[in-house]
């Protein structure tokens, strides 16, 4: 794949430089939370990636701060490729001219105050490796040295650093010769770094000493994307002491600079040590992750009647080091800076898609979903819950929006909880912990339950695949032309193939008895009864919907098109 997006390189950046976006809705103005900020921010290319012919496919788009348009380049079996362009929503964006001074003052400064006055500030880097996160987090971290004792912010205090990192489920401190530690929990359920040294600093210059001793002790590896790519999590936690108040609790600072995730392809000469410390860091990676949206839905969607949000911050040392941030039952008050770091080349789409979704469902999820509220008699008038499941999407949150001061994000967000809720409903009424699509079907699961892709378990790893007419089978997914005025919610014209057409599967489909009674051959039928895909909530998300059929002829259907499922969006994204 990257030889050929590199031999159109060309071709790529004429059909950007041609790219003209779609005018965006007015959904009002976003809100945001006060306890969580997400930024993005895309690197410049750097000369080595220049000079091996790749080009920049991420792009902040212009004048309409917070909007990221990503462009990849489609494969197709004729003619030239075509650009497939994705547009993100992603808080504030900073682009490769954005210095890290300016995001210092528009995302991080804003800590300082808090976690003077003894709050729990937490700034996160997280993106693929090689994206920027460790140039921005040290260059941030020596902006902070910098704040915090320059006299702009009033008041004595006395500071204290300890600079460790998390390897796996090991934790090392980096001010002391890489000293292996322990992370407990105490009595009163405050996770203590047990053995770790902590410093007394009185001045910038001996802040940013030690900066520069954890650096020289912090173990870092040779990536396919990042010569000098840190392998563990590296946190510097400040603790701030008011010496007036004893009975105030300490501000504390926490500035992380997370390892980066590796795409499985880019391990394939790993050895098996390297593959396990990567699957860890994936591993860990993941449980941030679910952290932090938890913590976001935990914000947002507190009302009386919804069920807490789970967040599993016991499962990782990394968020067991954070538990007070995490922790629902914590009594303090924590505000989360969150820096989604892309890399812009051309051949990174994949993994900068990734981190965008993220930063767009964290975004998403920062919005009040309840403030101003939504009105039940305006949302549904005579509807039952189960009646409100089938409304269209455009439909329900056309209802959202009648409620007063309410805007489309918000709309958006409580669409989200509305599903989220009958989703975990379903899963603990089966049992399954299993992720499912919105409507309890998947397009296909492997052994281990945990990949769901429509891509064709027959044909995986194969290079040369019969064209999708000839590879016919219930899951496969089809762009295709209706003759008539398009039918489908989805910009697309999606559809997933069920079965071929007969009066009998027909009727059978419709009575929702389609199944296992349907076993004639898939191939050589000219019809084929299909579900439709429709957009998610999300940009560039679909979900399936099993109950809207539609028959398609086979000289209407244009081309094969992989869904891949993201049991963390719950939607279904569309894969190159
Ligand atoms: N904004 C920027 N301007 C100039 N160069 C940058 C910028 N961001 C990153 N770089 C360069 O890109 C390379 C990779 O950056 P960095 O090591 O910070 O990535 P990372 O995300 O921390 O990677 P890993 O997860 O592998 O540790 C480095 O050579 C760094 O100097």
């Amino acid at each position: 794949m990257n030889e050929f997006l590199l031999q159109n390189a060309d071709r790529h950046q004429q059909l950007v430089r041609q790219f003209k976006p779609k005018p965006r809705p007015n959904e009002g103005n976003p809100v945001t939370s006060p306890n969580i900020s997400v930024a993005t921010r895309i690197r410049p290319m750097l000369d080595e990636e220049r000079s091996s012919g790749q080009v920049p496919a991420a792009f902040p788009r212009p004048g309409e701060n917070g909007v990221v348009d990503l462009h990849e380049l489609r494969k197709v079996v004729r003619g030239p490729p075509p650009l497939n362009s994705s547009t993100f929503h992603v808080g504030q964006v900073f682009g490769a001219d954005r210095t890290t001074e300016s995001i210092y003052e528009e995302l991080v400064q804003p800590l300082l105050p808090w976690v003077w006055e003894g709050g729990i500030g937490t700034l996160f880097a997280y993106g693929q490796t090689g994206s920027g996160k460790t140039y921005s987090v040290s260059g941030i971290e020596r902006l902070i040295a910098g704040a915090l004792f320059d006299g702009t912010i009033q008041g004595q205090r006395s500071l204290h650093v300890t600079i460790f990192e998390l390897a796996g489920n090991s934790a090392f401190d980096l001010l002391n010769s890489r000293m292996p530690f322990q992370i407990l929990e105490d009595s009163f359920g405050n996770t203590q770094l047990a053995g770790a040294e902590e410093h007394k600093v009185t001045s910038t210059r001996e802040l940013l000493a030690l900066i520069d001793e954890s650096a020289i002790f912090r173990q870092t590896a040779s990536t396919e994307k990042n010569d000098g790519s840190s392998r563990t999590h590296a946190i510097c936690r400040i603790r701030i002491q008011n010496p007036s108040q004893a009975l105030v609790d300490d501000g504390i600072l926490y500035l992380i600079d997370l390892a980066g995730s590796e795409a499985s392809r880019d391990m394939a000469n790993h050895t098996a040590d390297r593959m396990k410390e990567t699957r860890e860091i994936n591993i860990s990676l993941s449980i941030l992750k679910d952290c932090i949206r938890g913590l976001a839905n935990m914000d947002n969607f507190s009302t009386k009647s919804s069920k807490k949000p789970y967040i599993p911050f016991r499962q990782s040392m990394l968020t067991k080091v954070l538990k007070h941030v995490f922790d629902p039952s914590g009594n303090r008050e924590c505000k989360t800076a969150v820096l989604a770091c892309i890399n812009p080349s051309l051949l990174d789409t994949g993994a900068s898609k990734n981190t965008l979704r993220y930063a767009e469902m964290l975004r998403s999820a920062e919005t009040k979903s309840g403030n101003p509220s939504i009105s039940p008699s305006i949302l549904a008038p005579s509807e039952t819950g189960q009646q409100l499941l089938q409304l269209s999407t455009s439909q329900f949150l056309q209802r959202c929006l009648r409620s007063d001061g309410v805007t489309g994000d918000q709309a958006k967000a409580f669409h989200a909880k509305f599903w989220r809720l009958h989703i975990d409903s379903q899963r603990s009424l089966s049992g399954r912990p299993s992720a499912t699509s919105k409507k309890g079907q998947s397009l296909c699961k492997n052994a281990s339950n945990t990949c769901l892709s429509s891509r064709d378990p027959a044909y995986e790893g194969k290079k040369d695949l019969p064209n999708f007419k000839e590879r016919f089978r219930p899951g496969l997914v089809v762009r295709w032309k209706p003759s008539a005025a398009s039918v489908s919610d989805s910009k697309q014209n999606l559809a997933v193939v069920l079965c071929p057409y007969t009066e009998e599967a027909h009727v059978q489909a419709f009575s929702g008895s389609l199944g296992s009674k349907v076993n004639q051959a898939y191939q050589g039928s000219q019809q084929y009864i299909c579900a439709m895909v429709s957009s998610g909530t999300l940009a560039n998300t679909y979900e399936i919907n099993l109950w809207r059929q539609v028959v398609i002829d086979v000289k209407d259907m244009e081309a094969e098109v992989l869904l891949e499922y993201d049991p963390a969006t719950r939607y279904y994204h569309t894969t190159v």
